[in-house]
């Protein structure tokens, strides 16, 4: 458990969520380390996007607070309440992202931009070189001008990572970044994950991958929205939590 403020680039307390009368998260405490890797595991409906969300800003909570780095935490149903400059980059799960918005890879890309600019609201220069290296590090530039609803799930998760790349965030936040992705697009995701880890990123993922959990700093094991182990994956994902947690025939 990373419990000094110093330590955490977030610490939850409390932290109640949900969608409408849904309660998701219930009472959720829990800390994710700066600078290092977390993933969140759990089974399906756990809450792992829900606690993405919680922590993009994105989902409001009903309860709790939730502190960005050792800066004062926020209340209920208040966001995240930073400035936009240090706003998480949020990557989605592709699934999330409509087919039909008329939109290029590289104009998708480039709306990782969108919160930095200026007076005028048009890229400069620089946003676009920043865009077109995301790209160039998911091995992507190659599809540029093609339309983001024509591009297999594969090719689009990497282009929405690319955008999330292109935020150049402390922070970044990835929903099941590698799930339904062949070999080499997966080791290129962990590749790029490691590289902006060693940048001075903080990374958490949600995942259902547990041997790229298991290469992870840190782990947080969700179950029915309650955080159920947190620590050194190793000392998380044990043979006991998962048969436990998944309700798996205990082997013999
Ligand atoms: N927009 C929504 N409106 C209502 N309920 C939702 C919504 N999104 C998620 N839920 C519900 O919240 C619960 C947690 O969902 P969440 O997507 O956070 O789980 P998860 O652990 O990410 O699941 P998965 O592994 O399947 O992606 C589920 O019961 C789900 O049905």
């Amino acid at each position: 458990m990373v419990d000094t403020p110093e330590a955490s680039a977030i610490t939850l307390r409390g932290v109640s969520a949900g969608y409408g009368s849904r309660r998701v998260l219930h009472q959720f405490h829990g800390a994710i380390p700066a600078l290092a890797d977390t993933v969140v595991v759990g089974p399906n409906g756990s809450g792992k996007s829900t606690l993405l969300g919680v922590i993009a800003g994105v989902t409001p909570t009903t309860a709790g607070t939730v502190q960005h780095g050792a800066g004062m935490g926020t209340g209920c149903g208040m966001g995240t309440g930073m400035g936009s400059a240090a706003r998480p980059a949020f990557v989605v799960q592709r699934s999330a992202v409509s087919d039909v918005l008329p939109l290029t890879a590289r104009d998708t890309v480039a709306m990782g931009r969108w919160d930095r600019l200026g007076l005028w609201k048009r890229l400069s220069a620089r946003d676009w070189s920043v865009v077109d290296t995301s790209m160039e590090r998911l091995g992507v530039r190659d599809l540029a001008g093609r339309q983001l609803g024509e591009l297999s799930g594969g090719q689009r998760q990497r282009v929405l990572v690319a955008q999330g790349l292109a935020q150049e965030a402390g922070l970044i936040l990835l929903d099941e970044p590698t799930t339904g992705l062949d070999l080499a697009a997966q080791r290129r995701i962990a590749q790029v994950i490691g590289e902006v880890k060693s940048e001075g990123v903080t990374v958490v993922q949600a995942t259902h991958d547990l041997a790229a959990a298991r290469r992870a700093d840190h782990c947080l094991l969700l179950q029915d929205g309650r955080l159920v182990g947190e620590g050194a994956p190793a000392a998380v994902l044990t043979d006991a939590a998962l048969e436990e947690v998944w309700q798996l025939p205990r082997r013999v």
